[in-house]
């Protein structure tokens, strides 16, 4: 089988336009297959409260009304993919821009109401690993927004690193899979203060201890949930920290093991 790397880009590089060009520049020399998942859950939590719309969060997650799931619809799938999608042309990079409903691959059902009501949010189904692979084999670069539906004409709003890890998982049976979470920082960190700090190997139990020293926290939880879910499903490697590092001999980023 042939490589895929899949990378997801972290909210802050987004909001940063010279850490984006930085970001896709480095994402366009990347060599073999490849796919670019995006969120932009910083960017919708600005514009909300300009709409008159309050933004709210539950553990990472996003509480998606029918408002606010217009409002991601349009930052997402529009504004945000499209702009990365234009620079990656002007790259060399044939990007095409896709949501989960864009040929049917990712379908997700509502979160299910327990104590929480997340709204229109989206766990993932299935994801047509099939079509993706179609997709790269005649050139493209699929780039993924943070958006998947239904099939019965309902769009849903689901976390970006939940959509990496599952697209990462449908695509094992067609390539060996790499995942590349990129953000700020070079990895994740032993003390947040500390940017020299970096862990280099997590496993399930270094994992549990980091969550209860409170060293893993906010954003970094549902993301090592990810790492786990994926590794446990097929996806040969995760590593988590900047994608310049992850292209030199520098081994200073997070690796995720078993
Ligand atoms: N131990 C840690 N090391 C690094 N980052 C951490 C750690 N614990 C929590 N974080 C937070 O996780 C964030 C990255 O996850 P997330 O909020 O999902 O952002 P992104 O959209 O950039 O992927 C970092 O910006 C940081 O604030
Ligand atoms: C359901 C849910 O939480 N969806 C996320 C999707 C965007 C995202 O994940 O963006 P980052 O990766 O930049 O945080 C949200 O609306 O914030």
């Amino acid at each position: 089988m042939e490589d895929l790397s899949i990378v997801k880009i972290g909210g802050n590089i987004i909001e940063d336009s010279d850490a984006l060009d930085q970001f896709l520049t480095l994402f366009a020399q990347l060599p073999g297959h490849k796919v670019l998942v995006h969120g932009g859950g910083k960017k919708a939590t600005q514009l909300l409260p300009q709409l008159g719309i309050e933004p709210k969060m539950v553990n990472g997650r996003r509480i998606t009304d029918a408002a606010t799931l217009e409002v991601v619809t349009m930052v997402y799938g529009g504004l945000v993919n499209k702009n990365v999608v234009a620079q990656l042309q002007a790259k060399g990079i044939n990007a095409i821009g896709l949501s989960g409903a864009d040929a049917n691959t990712i379908q997700a059902q509502k979160r299910s109401v327990t104590e929480i009501d997340y709204g229109f949010a989206g766990d993932v189904k299935g994801v047509d690993g099939e079509t993706i692979g179609k997709l790269i084999h005649i050139g493209l670069t699929p780039v993924f927004c943070a958006l998947t539906h239904n099939k019965k004409g309902q769009l849903l709003n689901t976390n970006a690193d939940t959509i990496t890890a599952e697209v990462a998982i449908g695509l094992s049976n067609h390539f060996n899979t790499t995942i590349y979470y990129c953000f700020e920082l070079d990895g994740v960190l032993e003390d947040i203060n500390r940017k020299d700090s970096v862990i280099k190997h997590i496993n399930t139990t270094t994992y549990d201890t980091l969550v209860a020293k409170g060293i893993i926290v906010d954003g970094m939880l549902p993301k090592m949930h990810n790492c786990f879910h994926a590794l446990k499903n097929g996806v040969k490697q995760v590593k988590i920290g900047n994608l310049g590092m992850f292209q030199t001999a520098n081994t200073n980023y997070t690796t995720l093991v078993l």
